[in-house]
């Protein structure tokens, strides 16, 4: 199976409709993926709070429309990461939008922990509730975004409901990557499950992004990093290696609590 995470520049010189057709047109270039990711809040960077509002928009809004579209031009999965989206109650979430390889949309994840403490994210939006899994034909995505990566018990709760790999969109800030690539790590180690983190590239807000998104095995090795720019990381995944490692290594059975 095959993975590409397209570590998107979100520096706010480029408008969001041009980025959204800039991206759409990197999409279209990997049919011969099986799945793409996108990173959180790509259309107005994770830390443009003022942008929110402004830029929020409905599951079947304009950049809905183009990934659909997209996806079912390239006919891949597209996790097309997340966007500021206006709920129906008037709302806003932090939500995650994976399409078919027909263009649908197939499931939507609206972010459970918010991140900013007493501002930012934490004030404007609204937290999501619900646990998301995605089967596709070889295995089950579990999803969660950016500061999710933090509470191990939502990871434990996607497994619990079937999960073998994680796709976590970010927009995570350089000055804490250290702990991007640890907590990836652990997750992965800890739920003997892959990891797709996908991060942003660039600055917005003031806020320089890590980069560095990763792909990381269910025995916790790097399977591939990029670096702190604009890049497409693609990398093969042998969902038995799955099974394999959760039955000669069983420390998920062992689990007490
Ligand atoms: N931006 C986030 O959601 C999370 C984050 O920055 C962190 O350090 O955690």
């Amino acid at each position: 199976m095959r993975a590409s995470l397209i570590q998107i520049d979100v520096n706010p010189y480029e408008s969001v409709n041009s980025r959204r057709e800039r991206v759409g047109s990197l999409i279209r270039e990997l049919r011969s993926s099986d799945l793409v990711v996108l990173p959180e809040l790509w259309t107005v960077g994770a830390f443009a709070y003022e942008l929110f509002a402004d830029e929020a928009e409905t599951l079947r809004g304009t950049t809905a429309r183009a990934m659909s579209e997209a996806a079912r031009d390239a006919g891949i999965w597209l996790h097309a990461g997340s966007i500021p989206e206006r709920g129906e109650d008037g709302a806003l979430y932090n939500t995650s939008l994976v399409f078919s390889p027909d263009g649908e949309l197939a499931h939507s994840y609206r972010k459970i922990h918010r991140f900013g403490f007493d501002k930012g994210e934490a004030v404007l939006m609204g937290a999501g509730s619900d646990l998301v899994t995605v089967p596709l034909p070889d295995l089950t995505l579990g999803l969660a975004t950016c500061y999710d990566l933090r509470f191990p018990e939502l990871f434990r709760g996607l497994v619990d409901a079937g999960a073998h790999a994680f796709v976590i969109p970010a927009g995570w800030p350089e000055r804490r990557r250290a702990h991007w690539t640890l907590l990836a790590r652990a997750r992965a180690v800890e739920n003997q499950a892959y990891v797709l983190a996908c991060g942003t590239a660039g600055t917005h807000a003031g806020v320089p992004q890590a980069g560095h998104s990763v792909v990381v095995d269910p025995w916790g090795e790097v399977l591939a990093e990029a670096g702190p720019g604009e890049e497409t990381l693609t990398v093969d995944l042998d969902p038995a290696k799955v099974f394999d490692i959760r039955e000669a290594f069983p420390a998920l059975k062992d689990r007490v609590l």
